[in-house]
């Protein structure tokens, strides 16, 4: 992967012995960054201005102008954060890291304490307690042109921006969501790998009632492929964000991010929308559709079941000796 203008190099980037693919890049004049985005695939768009009027929020300028508000903040004891729906939490689940509660000077004094063992990772939807300046800021991100992409494409609403400011070598594992997402870069440099939806059973997601639904079981430093053979199989489509570089993130493609070694604080601000409603249905179903149809049949069957302990015996005798 080339790194730009000797921006970073791959030392700082972790290994992985799947294949990568470069993701395409476009300019945001160019033509193909619509096509892409309108086929439903990952496009990293280059001179949108979506979010210049952030590229200075750095630490400081935040402690400053971001308000009194509180923010959550993930604690881990490593470089991992892999998200859990405190909502689903099961009989014998560990939350992998600590979900806090913190207003910004705490966070930026937990982030400058030299003698932390903890790692950091702000993770907030931005909200009307931000100060003044914020708000400025965010008045004066490129609203014209996303709004553009979002009728273009049908798409629902806005349901949020969240806020993320991590600090180098975080990592966050690879999972789906289920709507779009315009993820900007405003400052400091992230490696993004995508897989496809049609990778769904290389990459074995939590079942949905699992606090980690939507999480990929496998741990990428130490794949275990007996539980998980065809993760062998997966192929990465990758690349490195910088500063002002958006990425379109399909809804249902999984993702993975790691925040590069040695590279300080980068911050990163996501748009995510209702995904557009799905078209007619066409047969064979797109992998999308399939992904959401499983999902709808484990909601459906959990109803019937009430308890979740059934739902792998249910499975079992479904499938067991009939399908598999
Ligand atoms: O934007 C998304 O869909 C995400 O998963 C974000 C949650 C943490 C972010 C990261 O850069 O590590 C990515
Ligand atoms: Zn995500």
């Amino acid at each position: 992967m080339m790194a730009e203008w000797n921006a970073w190099t791959d030392d700082q980037l972790k290994t992985y012995n799947f294949p990568i693919h470069p993701l395409p890049i476009c300019s945001v004049n160019d033509p193909q960054a619509e096509e892409l985005i309108k086929e439903q695939k990952p496009v990293v768009i280059k001179g949108s201005e979506l979010i210049s009027t952030a590229q200075k929020w750095d630490l400081e300028y935040l402690r400053e102008h971001i308000g009194d508000g509180e923010f959550t903040v993930y604690e881990s004891d490593s470089e991992s954060f892999k998200y859990y729906d405190d909502k689903k939490v099961i009989d014998g689940f560990t939350p992998p890291m600590k979900q806090r509660r913190m207003i910004f000077s705490e966070f930026y004094d937990a982030i400058k304490n030299k003698n932390r063992t903890k790692k950091y990772y702000l993770q907030q939807p931005l909200n009307d307690k931000v100060g003044p300046q914020i708000v400025v800021d965010f008045i004066n991100f490129n609203w014209k042109w996303i709004k553009q992409q979002q009728m273009n494409n049908n798409w629902g609403p806005l349901t949020s921006n969240l806020l993320l400011i991590s600090e180098e070598g975080n990592v966050t594992p690879c999972h789906y969501d289920e709507q779009e997402n315009f993820y900007s870069q405003a400052n400091g440099y992230k490696r993004v790998i995508l897989f496809p939806p049609s990778q769904y059973k290389y990459l074995y997601p939590h079942p949905v009632y699992h606090p980690h639904d939507r999480q990929s079981q496998v741990d990428f430093d130490e794949p275990n492929l007996k539980l998980f053979p065809k993760f062998k199989k997966v192929v990465g489509f990758g690349t490195v964000l910088g500063p002002g570089d958006v990425l379109y993130l399909p809804s249902y493609w999984f993702h993975y991010f790691e925040t590069l070694k040695n590279s300080g604080i980068a911050t990163a601000i996501t748009f995510w929308y209702k995904a557009a409603p799905v078209g007619n249905i066409t047969y064979p179903l797109t992998a999308v559709q399939l992904m959401a149809m499983m999902r709808n049949t484990e909601k459906m069957i959990l109803e019937a079941l009430k308890d979740y302990k059934q739902v792998d015996i249910f499975w079992n005798m479904l499938a067991a000796g009939r399908y598999c």
